[in-house]
């Protein structure tokens, strides 16, 4: 059994793709998003962005969680620097790990690398998080729709956070972010200034449910 900490270090898991020997520890992880933070956030004044948040106290649910989002572009992220709470990793796809200074910023950001070509492997890792991550104490993110998406609309979720949800026994926190399609040309990567509404919803438990609630799960969290 891997812990996080080692998922997010030297991991000689299988399915796992991180260099080894690479110190990226969740402490690590946790003092280099404190940072990031604020640079973003000071960021978001020259860009114009501006969010308004809602529902930050449903994060603070006893013990880990899984968090799913939708996924619009890399903006995402910025309004991800006003509500990412301190004791949480994310789920990236691996390829954004060779993306040189990103993928390094992405990588000691504590970010947990899938390989989404395959799906045994994939499984395989979030298995591993589902096992551990009560010790560890930390909320996961991930976004369900498994890619980005720009169209003012959700993708079909992916199974894959509901099955962590289950198999560790821990509710689902849900965060919509407002649609960016008035200001944000995908094609081009440009946007003009515009307000982003973040909104943390409700956990939903899982306690009880096995993997045949899955789909339901799913749907339910879709139309939440
Ligand atoms: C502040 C510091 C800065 C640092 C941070 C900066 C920000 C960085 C942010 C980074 C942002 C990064 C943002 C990004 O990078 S987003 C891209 C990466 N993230 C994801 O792809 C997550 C969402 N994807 C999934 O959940 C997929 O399901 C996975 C990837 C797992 C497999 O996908 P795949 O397409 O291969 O297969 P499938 O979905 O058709 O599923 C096939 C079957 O397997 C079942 N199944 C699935 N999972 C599990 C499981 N765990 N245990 C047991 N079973 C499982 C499933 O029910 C289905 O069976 P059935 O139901 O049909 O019978
Ligand atoms: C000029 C733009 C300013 C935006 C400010 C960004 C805030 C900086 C914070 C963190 C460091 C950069 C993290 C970038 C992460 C990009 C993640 C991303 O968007 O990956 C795409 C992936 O999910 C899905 O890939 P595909 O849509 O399937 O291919």
């Amino acid at each position: 059994m891997f812990s996080l900490t080692e998922l997010l270090s030297a991991s000689t898991h299988p399915g796992y793709s991180r260099p080894c020997g690479f110190p990226a520890l969740l402490l690590t992880a946790f003092l280099f998003c404190r940072i990031i933070k604020t640079v973003v956030k000071t960021f978001k004044y020259f860009f114009g962005v501006r969010f308004e948040v809602k529902g930050l106290e449903n994060f603070e649910v006893e013990g880990p969680a899984i968090i799913v989002s939708n996924h619009q572009s890399i903006l995402d992220m910025m309004g991800l620097m006003e509500v990412l709470p301190d004791d949480c990793v994310q789920v990236g796809k691996k390829e954004l790990m060779y993306a040189g200074t990103v993928g390094l910023i992405i990588y000691l950001g504590g970010v947990i690398f899938i390989n989404r070509k395959s799906t045994t492997s994939a499984k395989m890792v979030m298995a591993e998080v589902a096992k551990t991550m009560a010790a560890d104490k930390v909320k996961v993110w991930v976004y369900p729709e498994g890619t980005r998406n720009c169209t003012g609309d959700l993708l079909p979720f992916k199974k894959g956070a509901f099955h962590l949800a289950v198999q560790a026994q821990v509710p689902v926190i849900p965060v919509v972010y407002s649609s960016f399609t008035t200001f944000y040309n995908p094609k081009k990567n440009l946007f003009t200034s515009g307000k982003i509404k973040v909104e943390v919803l409700p956990a939903i438990e899982t306690k009880g449910l096995t993997s045949g609630d899955v789909s339901d799960l799913t749907d339910r969290c879709f139309r939440t």
